[in-house]
């Protein structure tokens, strides 16, 4: 078996593209890249949440996948949009990387706790809204682009520091320049983050995807995202809304899922936790959206989404 893998050029999608590659290889499945350009990398001049969030990263991989250019599509699983078309799904989920996201800077004492002001390049929305929560007191920079792209913002002075997930900053080699790591308590990182997911279309052959599965998905995580991805789907979320979920998975075959959302001027915060059995992993997400929506959630969000 031989398998197309598509994916985003960036230095980032190609890591974990290599990685799917070596993870196949492993399972005895012979691959190629095939790099594919989407409107994400290519619109550089406005914010995410301009551009509108749904699939900016993924619809072009996606067109592939439809047309058979590719078998594969590998996408970070923090892009996806939380509902995908009906002719395409997600089957595999990697055993996910620590979630949570670091401070990044040349400045080693530089601290979110710290009483020090200075600037934190950000395009997310919940990184922006967070910090306006916890840290009023620091100012951030619109801030697109790559990894190393930002990483040459930080060098020309732009800001300060960066707030990134500590996958990607990890997958490129830059540890040396992590500061601090943020508690994801507080933190709560974005659906998805740290886990690499493989989307195909409806008609690929049947013996192919279980093969794929077999090698690449990591079940705890897979209940975990499923969880996660409940959640955003029923806020209708993508990632130009401010919302985080992140879920746990315990040996007892059960995941603890906490999530929420933040206005995007960081003076509400609404977060709980729900647990329950794995196999609940979906109707787990759903509730807990239920139970946001409800204590203020609803209002939140028409809020958000008449001021982006
Ligand atoms: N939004 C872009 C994006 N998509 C996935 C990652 C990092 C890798 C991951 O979360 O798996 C990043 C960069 C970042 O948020 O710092």
């Amino acid at each position: 078996m031989h398998i197309r893998i598509g994916t985003r050029s960036s230095r980032l999608a190609v890591w974990q593209a290599e990685h799917i590659q070596t993870l196949l290889q492993k399972g005895g499945l012979t691959s190629e890249l095939v790099l594919i350009e989407t409107k994400g990398d290519l619109v550089l001049d406005r914010s995410l949440a301009k551009i509108g969030s749904k699939g900016v990263f993924t619809q072009e991989l996606e067109d592939q996948l439809r047309d058979g250019t590719i078998d594969i599509a590998v996408h970070s699983a923090k892009d996806l949009p939380s509902s995908l078309p009906s002719d395409l799904s997600i089957i595999a989920f990697t055993e996910r990387e620590l979630a949570n996201d670091v401070l990044v800077s040349r400045n080693k004492t530089l601290s979110l706790g710290g009483s020090e002001a200075f600037r934190i390049g950000t395009s997310s929305t919940r990184r922006v809204a967070m910090l306006k929560h916890y840290c009023p007191h620091l100012t951030t920079v619109d801030m697109r682009g790559n990894l190393q792209t930002r990483i040459r913002k930080l060098d020309e002075g732009q800001c300060d520091a960066l707030l990134l997930a500590y996958a990607g900053v990890h997958r490129m080699g830059y540890d040396d320049l992590i500061v601090e790591h943020l508690p994801v308590a507080d933190f709560t990182p974005a659906v998805g983050q740290g886990s690499i997911a493989i989307e195909i279309a409806g008609s690929l052959a049947s013996e192919i995807v279980e093969a794929i599965k077999r090698v690449i998905n990591h079940q705890p995580t897979e209940a975990c995202l499923r969880a996660e991805r409940a959640f955003l789907a029923r806020l209708e979320g993508g990632c130009s809304i401010p919302s985080f979920a992140l879920a746990h998975w315990s040996d007892d075959q059960r995941i603890s899922l906490t999530g929420g959302l933040v206005s995007l001027d960081g003076t509400q915060l609404l977060r709980e936790t729900f647990a329950g059995a794995s196999e609940e992993a979906t109707l787990l997400g759903y509730s807990l959206a239920e139970s946001i929506l409800e204590r203020g959630g609803d209002k939140l969000l028409q809020e958000i989404r008449s001021q982006i």
